[in-house]
């Protein structure tokens, strides 16, 4: 018997994230090959065209599960009786505006969805903010949803904890999938702390195996927080085909569970590890049973907390920017 279609929203539809995101949720990579889904999909008025020509590919893939296809401009169309949420669209820095005033733009942006998500979303709905700046608009988002459970509402650090993942198994000569218990913290920006002094390889430490803490440092830190620089360099735009696998494996991972293995999620923080309660932050979790858990009680020596130091600062900084939007 064929199972309950799931509803699935996606933001940005038209945009260069969801030309790859919207294909694999439509061919099984989030929900699996035999659940069906319906798409809810929310663009502006003036990209709605565009939206059209997107349905019309994922028509002609004839992807078996792909139950209907709603596009809206209306938020509260799209996000109504959903199980999962990827707010992916949001507004990019145009010539001569401010950091500032980018912080303000999406804040407006994601007051408005979080206040639809609060009014006509599934009461157990999963949302994962993937438009930047991605940690403070899912702070937004959450502070305009308060009907919802606040750990519902969750921020994309995936894509820099599968870079960090790439650099170190290059590094060490291993499978990336053989590394186990890494940890990306704090903002999704050039400020995160990749942090690999847990990480193991077949019970090995990484940091044994590497056996260089200068390129860890020197290198590594730096090169995860600026590689999504460095792709915009290279492609004269900013990746999408991989933040749309790490939006998936966020996503599959908190709904399937990762068998006791850790992901980095940013999560609203519940004081631990010396972060302020609400601040959307990067940590390590473990998902089990549609849920997950931040991993505790690990140690923070003087080099990890003037990193997580660091990047709360920045998102301390940009929560104090929005505060004129959530109060
Ligand atoms: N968290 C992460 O790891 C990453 C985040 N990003 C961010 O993801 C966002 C999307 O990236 P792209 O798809 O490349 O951008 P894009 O510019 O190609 O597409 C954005 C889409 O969002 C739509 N949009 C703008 N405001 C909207 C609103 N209020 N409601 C619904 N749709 C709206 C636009 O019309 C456009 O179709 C950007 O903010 C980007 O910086 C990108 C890569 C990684
Ligand atoms: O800066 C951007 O728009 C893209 C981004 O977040 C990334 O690639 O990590």
């Amino acid at each position: 018997m064929t199972k309950p279609a799931v509803r699935v929203a996606v933001t940005g539809a038209a945009g260069q994230i969801c030309y790859s995101l919207l294909f694999r949720i439509a061919n099984g990579d989030l929900y699996g090959k035999d659940q069906p889904v319906i798409l809810q999909l929310l663009d502006l008025p003036q990209a709605q065209a565009a939206v059209g020509g997107v349905v019309m590919e994922l028509e002609d893939c004839a992807f078996p599960n792909l139950a209907g296809v709603v596009v809206t401009d209306d938020p509260k169309v799209a996000f109504r009786d959903i199980d999962a949420a990827f707010l992916v669209g949001a507004r990019p820095r145009s010539k001569g505006m401010e950091r500032a005033d980018l912080l303000l733009a999406n804040a407006e942006i994601f007051k408005v969805q979080g206040g639809a998500l609060n009014e006509v979303a599934k009461r157990d709905v999963k949302v994962l903010v993937v438009g930047n700046p991605a940690n403070t608009n899912a702070y937004i988002t959450r502070k305009c949803a308060p009907d919802l459970p606040a750990s519902n509402i969750t921020a994309m650090l995936r894509l820099d904890h599968n870079r960090a993942l790439s650099q170190l198994a290059a590094k060490a000569g291993v499978s990336s999938a053989d590394i186990e218990k890494m940890a990306v913290w704090g903002n999704h920006s050039p400020t995160m702390y990749a942090d690999y002094r847990f990480a193991t390889v077949k019970g090995t430490p990484l940091p044994d195996l590497i056996n260089d803490e200068a390129w860890y440092r020197d290198v590594l830190i730096p090169k995860v927080g600026k590689r999504g620089a460095a792709v915009i360099e290279a492609r004269g735009l900013s990746s999408a085909a991989s933040a749309a696998n790490a939006a998936i494996d966020h996503m599959h991972d908190w709904i399937h569970g990762t068998n006791g293995g850790w992901v980095s999620m940013g999560v609203p923080s519940d004081g631990s590890y010396g972060i302020p309660e609400e601040i959307v932050y990067g940590m390590p979790v473990v998902c089990a049973n549609g849920a997950y858990e931040v991993v505790a009680g690990l140690p923070v020596d003087d080099f990890s907390r003037t990193m997580m130091d660091k990047t709360l600062k920045e998102l301390l900084d940009e929560r104090d920017g929005v505060k004129a939007i959530v109060g």
